[in-house]
């Protein structure tokens, strides 16, 4: 089944186009690679799933499944693109308590389990204005995971994650796919993309090319 349908999708900046016709679709239960260089696309491609920004051209269909007629976003997607920016002054936990909030669907025991689950302790006091880059890293990716998402469209997860980390958020992922959940992800990593991904699509010439 197809969870999200790209259709002649076209997209430029300032005159800098990024896509032109571009076509794919992304499946459930997969886990999804998407490769380019510096600049190519890959997190405005993101951005435009998401529904943050808009293609130029062309068609993103997301399954009704993750339609919500209230919301203008896809529901039950968890997502890191760019750095999101939390409340400095209190802890990680606080802040996605804070967030989990908004939506009133989980338990704190949950946002603890998502926490634990990318190696941060919940209960440590350290404010979230002295974590290091790999643990803000780690807690969007508890941001990411906490509400129980089924689809996640995760731009660099690894970024900044120590050695341990990166293998048990690579456990994490395939034991997410197991479960039936989608994923899309960006990797600068080759390693990571060989590892976890079934289908791998490359940024070139402006189409995502299918490598994998
Ligand atoms: N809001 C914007 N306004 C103007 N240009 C933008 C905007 N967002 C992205 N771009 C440009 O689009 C291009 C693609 O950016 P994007 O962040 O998607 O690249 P990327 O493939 O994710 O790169 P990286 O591998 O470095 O993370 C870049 O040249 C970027 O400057």
């Amino acid at each position: 089944m197809t969870v999200i349908n790209l259709d002649n999708v076209s997209k430029s900046y300032k005159g800098i186009q990024l896509f032109e016709h571009a076509t794919a679709a992304f499946d459930q239960g997969k886990i999804h690679g998407i490769v380019g260089h510096n600049g190519s696309g890959k997190s405005v491609l993101f951005k435009m799933i998401c529904g943050f920004i808009h293609p130029d051209a062309g068609q993103i269909t997301i399954d009704p499944v993750y339609r919500d007629k209230r919301s203008h976003f896809p529901v039950n997607f968890g997502i890191i693109i760019d750095r999101p920016g939390y409340i400095g002054g209190i802890t990680g936990y606080e802040n996605l308590k804070r967030l989990a909030d908004i939506q009133g669907r989980i338990t704190p025991q949950e946002i603890r389990q998502a926490m634990t689950q990318v190696d941060l302790n919940p209960n440590a006091e350290q404010k979230v204005k002295n974590y290091s880059l790999g643990m803000k890293q780690k807690l969007a990716l508890a941001q990411a995971i906490m509400e129980k998402q089924e689809v996640l469209i995760l731009d660099e997860p690894f970024n900044a994650l120590d050695a341990d980390s990166v293998h048990s958020v690579r456990e994490l992922l395939l034991a997410f796919k197991k479960e039936g959940k989608t994923i899309l992800l960006t990797s600068h990593n080759q390693e990571d993309i060989d590892l976890l991904c079934d289908q791998v699509f490359r940024i070139h010439r402006y189409a995502l090319e299918r490598v994998v």
